[in-house]
């Protein structure tokens, strides 16, 4: 019975996966704490929309959000519970495959398995509670989340929008391209600070992204820029595509435009693709609805610069500069590892680009497995074996998932902040290039 799987009053032991079965970890506050709040929020939000849900999608639509607020606090109760997961009872075929991984799994419950499982389980259950209506399948739990978050960033998206497109308008003439990359891509590693899942809902606003570039440096504890910059401008590459796999809607997502423009506007590659996910995710990724209203918005947008952005970017679409790509195992419960082998076609399509950007801390858990690594382990081990491409990550660290540092940077802020993994407000720009082409 789940009930008496002992919790272990202990850290999570070194090279462990994180769970939520050491609970002085923070994968067990994520899954005691947060993740019933994100639920709870989730559930308030339904209830306070209840009369626009009626009127966009009919009055039997209103009957069954009842079902579906239900079944959302029938999942709270059992993760609060530390019951066992169930089979995903929908003929999706991505359930298939959770459904599979759970029958691999011997007696987990909710707090006993890897987090990575326990919190990716949760969010597909919240999809299933809308896949089992009829006239709420798509619908979005997180949509009204996500576009608040974006009405919020609009100052701090009017002062980078203004710098940018200076820098797109004069790409000819600036002879300092790296400099310019390299400062966009901290902007953008700052970016990742604005994340609904972690400020458990609340909008933040995305504050001034120059004041961020002020005292960048102390909060950038490994910095790979300059490695970053010479394989994006690698033009002798075979390849010329650059892949970015995206995280959050709202500011995150506006500034991987920036740099994606950037990056084309100065010809350092052909054509981008952008990863999504293809379901309701950690509250504020990004999906393909949420993409074309982002652009949609730019361009209706009073700010010249942003409509300028809107219509810049729209056309990048429309001409196949830029491909947005949707593919399930973005939304898998399993780490990079797993990809090679469960997801060829995938891993085959990363393999095409010259360099992969990753966005994001789930993106950096699922890179390096989840695991509890000795800070100073390499990137290139903490991988496990993936490795489709040269890449890199732009991640604020948000969990005990770290690799890569030296030595002394890790004492040093183990000694000046003992909760400095928790708190996103340091950042990490890695690059690692071991290339494992598919077998
Ligand atoms: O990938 P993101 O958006 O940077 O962060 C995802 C996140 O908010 O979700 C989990 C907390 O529940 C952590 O992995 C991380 O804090
Ligand atoms: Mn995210």
């Amino acid at each position: 019975k789940a009930d008496d799987i002992t919790i272990m009053d202990m850290v999570t032991p070194i090279n462990a996966s994180l769970s939520a079965f050491y609970k002085r970890s923070f994968a067990y506050y994520t899954v005691k704490d947060r993740l019933p709040r994100i639920l709870t929020q989730t559930i308030d939000i339904l209830v306070r929309h209840k009369d626009n849900i009626g009127d966009e999608y009919g009055k039997e639509a209103k009957e069954e959000l009842k079902t579906v607020i239900g079944e959302m606090s029938k999942l709270k109760y059992e993760i609060q519970t530390n019951k066992t997961m169930r089979n995903i009872e929908t003929d999706a075929p991505d359930a298939q495959f959770y459904n599979e991984y759970l029958a691999k799994q011997t007696n987990i419950t909710y707090f006993s398995a890897i987090w990575l499982h326990t919190e990716c389980y949760m969010y597909r259950r919240l999809r299933e509670t809308f896949e089992l209506t009829t006239h709420l399948k798509t619908y979005d739990p997180f949509r009204v989340q996500k576009q608040e978050s974006f009405a919020n960033s609009s100052e701090p998206m009017a002062q980078l929008g203004a710098y940018v497109l200076k820098l797109l308008n004069n790409a000819s003439e600036t002879k300092n391209t790296k400099e310019e990359f390299i400062k966009l891509l901290k902007l953008n590693l700052w970016g990742n600070k604005c994340d609904l899942s972690f400020t458990n809902g609340v909008v933040e606003d995305a504050g001034d992204p120059f004041q961020m570039l002020t005292n960048l440096e102390s909060y950038i504890l490994s910095d790979d820029s300059e490695k970053v910059w010479e394989a994006v401008s690698d033009l002798g590459h075979e390849s010329q595509i650059i892949d970015i796999v995206v995280d959050n809607a709202g500011y995150e997502a506006f500034t991987d435009l920036c740099i994606a423009d950037f990056i084309v506007s100065n010809g350092l590659a052909q054509s981008m693709r952008l990863y999504v996910k293809a379901i309701p995710w950690f509250v504020s990724d990004l999906m393909v609805f949420d993409f074309n209203w982002t652009l949609e918005q730019l361009r209706k947008s009073d700010d010249d610069n942003l409509r300028e952005l809107g219509a810049r970017w729209t056309d990048y679409v429309k001409n196949k500069v830029w491909t947005v790509v949707e593919d399930d195992f973005f939304t898998y419960p399993v780490d990079y590892s797993y990809m090679a082998e469960v997801r060829p076609k995938l891993y085959k399509q990363l393999s095409e680009a010259k360099f992969i950007i990753f966005k994001g801390d789930l993106n950096y858990r699922k890179l390096f497995g989840e695991k509890n690594w000795d800070p100073t382990t390499p990137c290139n081990v903490a991988l496990q074996g993936f490795g489709p491409s040269k890449l890199c990550t732009l991640r604020t660290v948000k969990c005990h998932v770290i690799c890569g540092l030296n030595g002394s940077v890790a004492n040093r802020m183990e000694r000046a902040e003992p909760n400095w993994m928790e708190t996103g407000n340091y950042g990490l720009i890695q690059y690692t290039d071991k290339i494992n082409p598919l077998a």
